[in-house]
């Protein structure tokens, strides 16, 4: 026996034990050792594609049947202006009946003239509601019981409302870090608490949470924005476990920068660092990320993004959260170590941008006082 393959043959003889196995066999084994790894290559092989199949075959199981968005309701709040404007379209264009949830009444006026234009059929309506989503929960709570009046139980909510605030840590006013939370994380907790009772009786719904890129890594200027939207992420996952054996599906989106009038406002004051990692990801239009949130939130899919960067993203970040697909799955498992070696060179040169900006700064400094 020349062969590291026969060891436990050999181990076998040794042990006198050779008479287990009958002559033929061994005669074989001899002859034909070398195809022994080959051989094995192929259980192997066998087993993996068993096992995929299978998990092809349960995954009817694990994947919800789709929203019909034709004659829906869909409330969206921050519907008035930006990405949740072209969410409210998106589902507009596809029959639902829309209510628009925001503070300025005028904004509300224009957004629903513009939505009122890609109608489908002449019963469709969009019904606007002034609110602030993060001060009180009460008020909330009736917003949402006079759209379910007027167009019926929710079948589809987007927490879409949101505000930022882009500078250094010490820089940011410290009210500010409370303001970011109330509206960020509470304003999408209220909505959402007030639909779920009937969602839950109805047995059926979707919930969209609006994050961020920046809820899913932390990044220079971000200190108070980053945390509101990673706390989504921590409500998104325990409300999902809670609730779907209701048939009800949540979906955290996690844009990256979107030509908004939101994101121009932010620009004004946005460090220069910011403005440089975030140029990493891109710049999107919001009429391509509402198309592919919407499209995720009626396919029930947990996890939301956009681009290549936000693949990666979410697949690097997917920790326990929910699988909706198999092949979401699969593709998690792969691509894990290679995403994480991606990363570094990324962190590595979000490092180099913040120091040579801060060098910068301080020459900067030192010429002006030379
Ligand atoms: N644009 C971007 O680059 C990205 C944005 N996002 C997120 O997407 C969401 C939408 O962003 P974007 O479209 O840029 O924002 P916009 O500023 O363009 O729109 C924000 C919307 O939210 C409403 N809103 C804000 N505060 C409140 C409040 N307290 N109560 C009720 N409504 C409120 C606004 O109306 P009103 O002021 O009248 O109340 C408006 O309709 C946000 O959550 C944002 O964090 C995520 C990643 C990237
Ligand atoms: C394999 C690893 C890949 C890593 C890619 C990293 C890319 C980081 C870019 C982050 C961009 C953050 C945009 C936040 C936008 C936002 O929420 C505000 N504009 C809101 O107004």
């Amino acid at each position: 026996m020349c062969s590291p393959w026969l060891w436990p043959l050999q181990l076998l003889q040794e042990e006198g034990l050779n008479s287990v196995l009958p002559d033929w066999l061994c005669q074989f084994i001899h002859s034909w050792w070398f195809l022994l790894p080959l051989v094995m290559l192929l259980v192997v092989a066998a087993f993996i594609v068993a096992f995929v199949l299978l998990l092809y075959m349960v995954s009817p199981l694990i994947s919800p049947r789709p929203l019909k968005l034709n004659g829906a309701h869909v409330v969206v709040t921050g519907g008035s202006s930006g990405i949740g404007k072209c969410i409210a379209i998106e589902c507009y264009k596809q029959g639902a009946f829309i209510t628009l949830v925001a503070r300025d009444e005028s904004k509300l006026l224009q957004a629903k003239k513009e939505i009122d234009k890609h109608a489908i059929n002449d019963k469709q309506v969009v019904l606007c509601i002034s609110v602030d989503v993060s001060k009180d929960y009460s008020q909330v709570e009736d917003v949402i019981k006079q759209a379910q009046e007027k167009l019926g139980p929710v079948d589809m909510l987007v927490n879409c409302a949101g505000i930022t605030v882009a500078a250094k840590f010490e820089e940011v006013k410290v009210d500010c870090f409370k303001r970011l939370m109330e509206v960020n994380y509470l304003g999408s907790v209220y909505p959402t608490r007030a639909v779920i009772p009937t969602m839950k009786e109805r047995r059926m719904g979707r919930i969209v949470f609006v994050s961020s890129q920046a809820g899913q890594l932390g990044l220079f200027g971000y200190t108070a924005y980053s945390p509101s939207k990673f706390a989504l992420r921590g409500l998104a996952e325990s409300l999902q476990m809670e609730i779907k054996p209701y048939n009800i599906y949540v979906t955290v989106a996690y844009p990256p920068d979107t030509d908004t009038p939101g994101l121009a406002e932010e620009n004004k004051t946005k460090p220069l660092e910011t403005k440089l990692i975030s140029e990493t990801s891109g710049l999107c239009q919001p009429e391509q990320v509402a198309k592919v949130i919407v499209k995720d939130a009626v396919q029930g899919n947990f996890n939301s993004s956009v681009g290549a960067d936000g693949y990666m993203l979410s697949a690097l970040t997917c920790g326990m959260s929910p699988v909706t697909s198999i092949t979401e799955g699969l593709q998690q498992i792969v691509t894990m170590g290679l995403f994480r070696t991606i990363a570094l060179f990324y962190l590595g040169s979000f490092d180099s941008i913040v120091r040579r900006c801060m060098m910068q700064r301080e020459q900067l400094k030192k010429n002006r006082q030379d």
